[in-house]
């Protein structure tokens, strides 16, 4: 018999933790505005698979970062259950991460003090500082680390964003129209990152964008909201393997689809 500790084997490398899987099961939200309630999502239910990619589309206001929220654990719904790996929420958790439109940077911190801060509340700095370097690797942003938000583009700032949520090596990455405020060309190459960090990572992702064609780019599915209170119109499949080709005509189709259920001609 050969003894374990005669002949050790090297440790093997730890598995990324995969995605979580997300049940959004029968969430109605509403808020109280000036007295009076005002629905905001209505009957909402999906699943979204360990690892999968799913784009959340629909019109301005129905509801879109309500539901985000409520995955964070930033609020509660008024009514139905959101659960992830069968656990219910009911808080916030470094596992589950919102990245918004603004990247909210502190201008007196360094990018490197920005992407720490997760670790740092949590107490975890000291014994994890490799990933705050291995974080910036990530977005590509290794020789800023000492740069200060005032010295970045907001590609980059927005790259931040997104290492600071990495840091906490998020198994659902909630991400609220994180490229809405960027130029097309900096929005088209940051699309092409956020797929190799998704590939790469296997995070679960859930993104809400007004942006069709970035919906169809990325995701593997697209659930189509109604107007305010949001109720699911369609959950449609992307049915075209990565790494997709913008000019690929079955987009082009689903594009079409996807504009006629916001209601609009697509007609160019
Ligand atoms: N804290 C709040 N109190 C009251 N009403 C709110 C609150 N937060 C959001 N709302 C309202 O809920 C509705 C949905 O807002 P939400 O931000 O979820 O929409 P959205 O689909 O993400 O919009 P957009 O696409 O324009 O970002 C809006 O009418 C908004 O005014």
């Amino acid at each position: 018999m050969v003894s374990a500790a005669l002949s050790p084997l090297p440790a093997p490398a730890p598995a990324a933790a995969p995605g979580l899987r997300l049940d959004v099961d029968q969430v109605s939200h509403a808020f109280q505005l000036e007295g009076a309630p005002l629905p905001v999502l209505d009957d909402v239910s999906f699943a979204a698979e360990p690892g999968a990619f799913v784009a959340l589309l629909g019109p301005s206001g129905c509801g879109k970062s309500t539901l985000l929220r409520l995955v964070a654990g930033l609020d509660h719904p008024s009514a139905g259950h959101l659960a992830v790996n069968g656990a219910p929420i009911s808080a916030p958790d470094p596992s589950r991460i919102l990245v918004f439109q603004d990247p909210t940077l502190y201008p007196w911190r360094t990018v490197e003090a920005n992407v720490s801060l997760g670790l740092e509340a949590r107490g975890l700095l000291k014994a994890q500082r490799r990933r705050v370097g291995d974080a910036l690797s990530l977005v590509g942003l290794s020789g800023f680390a000492s740069a200060y938000p005032r010295q970045l583009s907001g590609g980059m700032a927005q790259r931040v964003a997104l290492a600071r949520a990495l840091v906490n090596e998020p198994r659902l990455l909630l991400l609220d129209e994180p490229l809405g405020k960027l130029d097309s060309l900096t929005r088209i190459t940051m699309q092409g990152e956020i797929l190799k960090l998704w590939q790469d990572a296997r995070f679960t992702a859930l993104l809400v964008t007004h942006d069709v064609e970035e919906a169809l780019f990325l995701a593997e599915r697209v659930i189509v909201f109604s107007e305010r209170p949001a109720r699911i119109k369609a959950d449609v499949t992307v049915d075209v393997p990565y790494p997709r080709h913008r000019g690929d005509p079955r987009l082009a189709e689903l594009r079409h689809h996807l504009l006629g259920l916001l209601g609009l001609d697509a007609t160019w």
